[in-house]
């Protein structure tokens, strides 16, 4: 039975910190593999921030090719209506036939859980890995999280990452103002930002 991971997220664009965590995490608990899914439509989101699919998945990919652990899917693209997370999970356990996959998030993302679609199944059929995030307190999640039944609370394994205090925000606010964001992101993301204009009208 194979041990994989996933790392859902915008991925717009995909960064050092996403980078970092995923690696931290997959040698932690000697995961076989992670696969980086980037979001068709995140639930909480709005359409009209987000780049096109396609131009996050390429820059995912880009970003990953170094790692021989790490790969990207397009499974949330082919897909209608909100990526829930739920329906991913489900797929990945049947595509891979795994047990319990592990799902990454940053302390933000974990913090909120509870807004999920079907938060309790989806943490009770999954191991989910709580990184550390600059700026948010993981201190905060047995309080955030009280009316979870105890049995699925403990699904959740808070890791302290290497912390690298770099966003997607951050990054797209850069770009707009012509500011560098060298070191905070791959070279060659860099370059396709470059090349092909994105940020630039955000
Ligand atoms: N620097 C970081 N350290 C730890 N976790 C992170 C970091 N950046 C992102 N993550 C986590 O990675 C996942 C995907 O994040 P996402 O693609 O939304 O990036 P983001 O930088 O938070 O984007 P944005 O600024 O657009 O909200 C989330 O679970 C998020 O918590
Ligand atoms: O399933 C949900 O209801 C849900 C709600 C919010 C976020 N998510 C997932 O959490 C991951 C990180 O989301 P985001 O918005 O921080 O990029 C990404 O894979 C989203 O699809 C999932």
């Amino acid at each position: 039975m194979s041990r994989i991971c996933i790392m859902g997220g915008t991925f717009d664009p995909i960064h050092y910190g996403h980078l970092v965590v995923a690696e931290e995490v997959r040698h932690q608990f000697g995961l076989e593999k992670v696969i980086f899914i980037p979001a068709a439509r995140p639930p909480h989101k709005t359409a009209k921030e987000i780049s096109k699919p396609h131009h996050r998945v390429n820059m995912a990919r880009m970003a990953t090719a170094t790692n021989k652990y790490f790969e990207v899917s397009t499974i949330e693209l082919e897909r209608e209506g909100p990526s829930y997370t739920i329906d991913t999970v489900v797929a990945i356990q049947e595509i891979y036939d795994v047990d319990k996959v592990y799902f990454i998030t940053g302390a933000d993302a974990v913090l909120e859980i509870l807004t999920w679609k079907e938060a309790e199944r989806l943490l009770s059929i999954c191991n989910f890995v709580a990184a550390t995030r600059p700026g948010y307190d993981l201190n905060k999640l047995a309080e955030n999280l009280k009316p979870l039944p105890k049995d699925v609370f403990k699904n959740i394994i808070p890791l302290e990452v290497p912390a690298l205090s770099i966003s997607s925000t951050d990054i797209r606010n850069r770009v707009r103002e012509g500011r560098s964001i060298k070191y905070l992101l791959p070279e060659p993301v860099e370059e396709y930002i470059r090349n092909n204009n994105i940020y630039q009208g955000f």
